[in-house]
């Protein structure tokens, strides 16, 4: 694998508001190999969809710099897709042709007119959308929603793949289905992928690494995580795997430290005397 296919440089970002100015993420390091399944945890609010909007060129990092394949990205581009919880179909249209615009946009140049449309119907076959295919978004399931988005991101080959939360908004069971598709196109395809969740099994059971992110402000990388589960994975065989059940401990050991750490600043504020009960005291 090459390492530092994808790589985030001192990356710092403060969003400057009416209410003031707030430090999100700062100083964030690190090398994506060829390849390779990253998810990105931690507390809510911390940083993590600023961090892939900035590797999507959605939003512009303070300073420090996102380098792909050699390239630094700073604008949104085709080399990486983006697939958000909330699905982002274009009402209007149906499933193939919500596929379509975005591969007659990427690929006219590269695939002719029969190839396309080739191309568009073996996506959405991967994902298991093939018989939906003249279905608007307002006549099928969430689920099958974002498979329609996961067929359209990666129809566009990107570089990489970037996934916000893509399951959060799903029932248990479609969201295990769906993390299966996603683990078996992995095997296929050798994405690169970098993922949000907040489901600690999730980022165990479809990473190579989990990156750590601290609490805000300033979050910044606490640990990063190697999973060394051989693949194809199955959920059921790993429950009881003491492999599997040490990672989970050790994502789970960090969010719990770093929230602890948040309510014990929260009850020293709270017992700390205010400036206005001083002046009373005294
Ligand atoms: N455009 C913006 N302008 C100002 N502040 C912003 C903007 N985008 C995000 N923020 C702030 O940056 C911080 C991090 O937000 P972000 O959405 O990246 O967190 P997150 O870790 O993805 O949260 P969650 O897990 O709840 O989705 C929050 O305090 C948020 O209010």
């Amino acid at each position: 694998m090459t390492q530092r296919y994808l790589s985030i440089e001192q990356v710092d970002m403060t969003f400057h508001t009416k209410g003031g100015s707030s430090n999100v993420l700062k100083g964030i390091d690190l090398s994506v190999a060829r390849g390779e399944y990253i998810s990105i945890i931690g507390h809510s609010g911390c940083g993590k969809s600023t961090l892939l909007n900035i590797i999507a060129g959605l939003t512009e990092s303070t300073s420090g710099a996102v380098i792909l394949d050699g390239k630094e990205v700073n604008a949104p581009g085709p080399d990486r897709s983006v697939v958000f919880q909330n699905h982002s179909l274009l009402p209007w249209l149906t499933v193939y042709e919500n596929v379509a615009l975005a591969v007659n946009k990427t690929c006219a140049r590269t695939k002719s007119k029969a190839e396309r449309h080739a191309w568009i119907l073996k996506n959405l076959e991967m994902v298991g959308m093939g018989h939906a295919l003249d279905k608007r978004p307002a006549e099928i399931s969430g689920g099958m929603k974002q498979r329609v988005g996961i067929a359209r991101a990666l129809a566009m080959e990107p570089k990489v793949l970037l996934l916000d939360e893509p399951f959060g908004a799903l029932d248990a069971l479609t969201r295990a289905h769906l993390q299966e598709e996603v683990m078996r196109i992995q095997d296929e395809l050798g994405n690169t992928v970098i993922m949000i969740t907040h489901d600690v099994d999730e980022a165990v059971l479809l990473s190579d690494r989990i990156v750590m992110l601290t609490n805000g402000p300033s979050a910044r990388i606490g640990e990063v995580l190697d999973i060394d589960l051989p693949r194809p994975r199955n959920r059921i065989t790993l429950a009881d795997d003491p492999a599997y059940n040490h990672y989970r401990q050790e994502v789970l050991r960090f969010l719990y430290e770093k929230q602890r750490k948040v309510e014990q600043l929260a009850e020293r504020r709270d017992k700390a005397p205010t400036a206005e009960a001083s002046k009373a005291r005294a």
